[in-house]
């Protein structure tokens, strides 16, 4: 089933006065033509590749390879790489079952470790830990100067070389930058290359947040065996409308960044809560608060994402999301649960004094609760979109990635930012590297 999204809990009439007019929106929504237009012109000119992303194959069959070089004979992989340059990998690899309760840890294949958050007490219990010899290490840098990623690298050099594998790094590492420029100093390459390691082009013309369809995101897939062609099938399915030239209503992440920016701009309301039911959407929320965070969030403009997972949040947060301040705006992402999962025998059932839990599958209960979690958000005047997929799979997280990719242009366009630059965060990284040469 395509993604299906559901606006209705979104309006005044639903939600009352903390609800946007339906007026309101439509005027947002007519905003979005020349995003829209514009999509459709660096489509057909080549000059956004991101858009060009789902109609390719002539990479798969490297990313493949990448996979497979990496997975051969390794109990161990490790992804070095920060914000883009991991959180799309670890939302496909999550479909595919790495930081899942249990059936990740029981998974057959290479133990894969993500190592996206400078920490110095957990790296060095990680470089203890593995069994190096039998570890393999891709390291992801578009720039290629991200200090944590390249002094991450470096500490896996020294411990390869403590190791006494020093002769051997060529056959443990690979790179991922982007291509070489003469004049321009790419410090990871420079750092890695003399070692004889492959290194692998990052598509200079895909911003990092932006790369969970190319291979940053795809080879962290494959090793979890997510089939790199089903993402990027899903993801041309959620870019279909804009390329068909249909009009914003017809467009589903028009309608979502109409949505978030009327709000902001009608209501003041800036904090969007992703709140996505089951275990394979825990990284992908994360991957979108980057997303929305960096891409979204200049001049005094932009939406705060919050990031919740079902039904184990509604333990945590809902209390607030209800009867907290209403100053939130809640997208539910559903699956088709129903009829999943172990079947309560009814007699267990009635013993608990749970009658209505027999003969139900796990997978009902979670049904129920999402439905009731919308209709609980709206009762309570908390607007609320419902985005239903029938599965979290590789077609369907790549159609979600490519909806909120494109939703996040929109919104971009709609706020008046550029969705593609972050240059207020250059700043620490400045101060942070005269901080360092001051100890
Ligand atoms: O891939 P790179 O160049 O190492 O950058 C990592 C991340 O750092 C940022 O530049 C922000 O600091 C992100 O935009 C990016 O995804």
């Amino acid at each position: 089933m395509p993604l299906k999204q559901t606006i209705d809990t979104c309006f005044d009439v639903e939600v009352g006065e903390t609800g946007l007019s339906r007026e309101a929106f439509q005027a947002v929504l007519g905003r979005a033509r020349p995003g829209l237009a514009w999509l459709r012109e660096v489509h057909e000119t080549g000059a956004l590749p991101l858009l060009s992303l789902p109609a390719r194959d002539d990479d798969l069959a490297g990313i493949a390879e990448a996979a497979d070089w990496l997975s051969a004979d390794a109990t161990d992989v490790i992804v070095l790489g920060t914000g883009g340059s991991s959180l799309g990998g670890q939302t496909l690899a999550q479909v595919g079952g790495w930081r899942l309760p249990v059936v990740g840890d029981l998974r057959a294949g290479p133990r894969l470790h993500f190592l996206d958050n400078l920490d110095p007490v957990s790296l060095a219990a990680a470089f203890d830990a593995l069994p190096l010899e039998t570890t393999r290490a891709l390291v992801v840098s578009k720039s290629g100067g991200t200090g944590e990623t390249l002094i991450q690298a470096m500490a896996l050099l020294t411990a390869y070389e403590d190791a006494g594998l020093g002769d051997d790094v060529k056959d443990h590492i690979l790179g991922l930058s982007e291509p070489a420029v003469s004049g321009h100093l790419n410090k990871l390459r420079k750092l890695l290359e003399p070692y004889g390691l492959r290194f692998l082009d990052h598509d200079p013309g895909v911003g990092g947040r932006f790369t969970a369809l190319t291979n940053v995101g795809l080879i962290p897939g494959a090793l979890m065996g997510i089939d790199p062609r089903a993402v990027r099938a899903g993801a041309a399915r959620a870019l279909e409308p804009v390329l068909a030239g249909a009009d914003a209503d017809g467009v589903p992440a028009a309608i979502g960044a109409a949505l978030a920016v009327g709000y902001a701009e009608h209501h003041g309301i800036v904090q969007n809560v992703m709140f996505g039911y089951g275990d394979r959407l825990e990284r992908f929320t994360r991957w979108w608060v980057q997303l929305w965070a960096e891409s979204l969030g200049k001049q005094g403009r932009g939406m705060t994402p919050v990031p919740a997972v079902g039904p184990v949040d509604q333990h945590s947060q809902l209390q607030l999301f209800l009867d907290g301040p209403a100053d939130k705006l809640f997208t539910v992402i559903a699956t088709d649960a129903g009829d999943k999962g172990p079947r309560i025998d009814p007699a267990l059932a009635a013993e608990a004094g749970q009658p209505e839990f027999g003969g139900r599958t796990v997978g009902d209960f979670v049904a129920s609760q999402q439905r009731a979690t919308v209709e609980t958000l709206a009762r309570n005047g908390r607007p609320v979109r419902l985005l239903q997929v029938s599965s979290v799979d590789a077609e369907s997280i790549g159609e979600l990635m490519m909806h909120f990719m494109l939703e996040t242009i929109i919104a971009a366009h709609l706020l008046g930012v550029d969705a593609f630059d972050q240059p207020a965060v250059e700043e620490g990284k400045i101060l942070a590297r005269t901080y360092l040469e001051e100890m």
